[in-house]
């Protein structure tokens, strides 16, 4: 284990893989064969090694620190002679498009509920806060999805400041990366979880200086704990190359895909293509939004070649 400098806010103690991967030791719960099952649903390209050796010591590391949150809070509901109302611990993961953050969040969210302190675990992704695709015509900011000026950030930070108070039945937008669009006529309803993992590009990022709209508040003061997904810029080419080749195979194929003209690309096309979107828009969003954030993060896990996790990095 060696220290990190971390330029605002302190160190970080950084882990092999190898020695991250010793800390399951001390994990109590192993993966039962449902476990297994759900897992696999995830994503059947995921390793259930890379499941042992990096996601049971992190669910591990979580569950300490909310238990020690949940006490704290009792301690204090006692002392003031309130009747304990807990509020929902919220854990945000950012990086990249393409980078995993679904798949860890996913991955993340199987595990934690397994947890007898905290057996809610609702999972959101800002994506669905993205405006709508009419109106993001209408603002003639399409080129610019994921970008900040591209989410409803007003919405976002409304709707993350509503679940941590405890409000009930507090509803998030869907997206279809089918539609290309909000979904009219879904959400999701966060209904007072243990714990809510909030998952998009933009969790650690604070509110634009350009802002017209004045909202002062950030997703983040509403985030209990960060986790930032980082890999090599070539990489995260390659994944997103490799992921728009499956589409094209899957989803664009359907007749109400966005995307449908894409199906009938052949292989040396759809790299092409893909390749230039990452160019023109998720690769410059990367540089100029997301990896600035990277070291507000309380956890960065560092990906190398097929998702493989080489280096955990804890802010201390
Ligand atoms: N841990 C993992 N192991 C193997 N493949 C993964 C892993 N995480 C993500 N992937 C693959 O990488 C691509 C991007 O993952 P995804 O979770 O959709 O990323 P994001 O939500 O960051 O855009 C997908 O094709 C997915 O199957
Ligand atoms: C909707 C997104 C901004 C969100 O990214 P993700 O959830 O895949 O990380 C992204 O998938 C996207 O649509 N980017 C615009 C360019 C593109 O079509 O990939």
């Amino acid at each position: 284990m060696t220290q990190h400098s971390r330029p605002h806010s302190g160190t970080y103690l950084s882990f092999s893989q190898h020695d991250w991967a010793q800390l399951r030791n001390s994990v109590p719960l192993t993966l039962t064969n449902s476990d297994l099952d759900d897992l696999r649903g995830i994503n059947v390209n995921v390793s259930l090694q890379e499941v042992s050796d990096i996601y049971l010591p992190l669910s591990r590391l979580l569950n300490l620190i909310i238990n020690s949150q949940q006490s704290r809070s009792a301690v204090l509901e006692k002392f003031l002679g309130n009747y304990p109302k807990r509020r929902p611990y919220i854990i945000s993961i950012a990086g990249s498009v393409a980078v995993g953050k679904s798949t860890t969040a996913r991955i993340l969210q199987a595990l934690l509920q397994r947890w007898p302190e905290h057996p809610k675990v609702d999972l959101v992704t800002t994506d669905g806060f993205l405006y709508p695709l009419e109106e993001l015509q209408k603002r003639n900011i399409l080129h610019r999805k994921g970008f900040p000026e591209s989410y409803d950030v007003r919405h976002l930070v409304e709707f993350v400041a509503d679940v941590k108070n405890g409000k009930q039945d507090v509803k998030a937008p869907i997206y279809s990366h089918i539609s290309y669009d909000r979904l009219k006529d879904a959400h999701i309803n966060v209904n007072q979880p243990d714990i809510l993992i909030l998952e998009g590009l933009n969790v650690l990022q604070t509110a634009r200086e350009d802002t017209a709209s004045g909202h002062s508040q950030y997703v983040s003061d509403y985030v209990d704990f960060s986790i930032y997904v980082d890999a090599p810029q070539h990489l995260l080419k390659q994944w997103y190359i490799e992921r728009f080749l499956h589409f094209r195979d899957t989803a664009f194929s359907r007749p109400e895909s966005y995307f449908n003209h894409y199906a009938n690309l052949s292989d040396e096309q759809a790299h092409e293509t893909a390749g230039h979107i990452w160019d023109t828009i998720n690769g410059p969003n990367l540089v100029q939004n997301i990896l600035p954030t990277k070291n507000r993060a309380a956890l960065v896990l560092k990906k190398g070649a097929d998702h493989l996790v080489q280096q955990v990095l804890l802010s201390k």
